[in-house]
């Protein structure tokens, strides 16, 4: 865990020296930032006892899209409140948010609103942002049903998926579905047709994910 400034320069140094995108996970204290990165990263689930984040952590991933490299610098923030300050100073710097609630925890979806009041506040005007309800696969325990998550983010015309770090579903999908607009709108290539988000977030695969592994 880090709570200095993620070193871009250091990180990339072994890498090649294009530039990272930076993606920046937000949300409530325990809603699975870290898991979902970890699921990405590592294709792998992060079980057992919970571990908060102190201040940020980082992981690259390079991702081909389209037959085209894009680096993600993924930042891991700490939900924790006594930490707020110090994600603050990392807005600025971020080119695209994921924004999470954990969909058996009322709170941290309710909160939603709080976060994104925050994210006007810090972030770039332009940022590339996305809404996801994690922990699908906890069916039995689900207290914010789908419909509201969808509501809240048309509400602020936001893109909307559900995922779980733990079966994996969506979770390549959302972290693709942020590269590819960052690798559009970086390019602008004039012949390219214009890569739609909110379309593209629509091959969501629906339901809890419960049996992938
Ligand atoms: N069932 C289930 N549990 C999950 C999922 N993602 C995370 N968890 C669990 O939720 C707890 C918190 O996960 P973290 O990824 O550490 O949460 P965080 O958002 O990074 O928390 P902070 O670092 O405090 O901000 C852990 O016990 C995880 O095992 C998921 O998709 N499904």
């Amino acid at each position: 865990h880090f709570i200095m400034r993620p070193d871009t320069s250091a990180a990339w140094s072994s890498f090649d020296d294009f530039r990272a995108h930076v993606v920046m996970l937000v949300g409530d204290s325990g809603v699975g930032k870290t898991c979902l990165l970890v699921r990405f990263k590592d294709g792998a689930f992060l079980a057992g006892s919970f571990i908060s984040t102190v201040g940020i952590d980082f992981r690259n991933k390079v991702l081909t899209v389209d037959g085209v490299k894009v680096k993600l610098q993924i930042w891991d923030t700490a939900g924790q409140e006594r930490f707020r300050s110090v994600t603050h100073a990392y807005y600025r710097d971020a080119h695209a948010l994921l924004l999470l609630y954990d969909v058996t925890n009322k709170a941290s979806f309710d909160n939603i609103q709080a976060w994104l009041t925050e994210i006007h506040e810090y972030a770039q005007q332009d940022v590339v942002l996305m809404l996801l309800g994690n922990k699908v696969d906890s069916a039995q325990d689900r207290v914010v049903k789908r419909e509201d998550g969808e509501k809240l983010a048309k509400e602020y015309g936001v893109p909307f998926m559900e995922t779980s770090a733990k079966s994996g579903l969506n979770v390549e999908l959302a972290f693709t579905a942020i590269a590819k607009e960052l690798k559009h709108r970086s390019m602008k290539l004039p012949n390219e047709p214009k890569f739609k988000l909110h379309d593209y977030v629509k091959k969501e695969v629906r339901g809890s994910g419960c049996c992938r592994s």
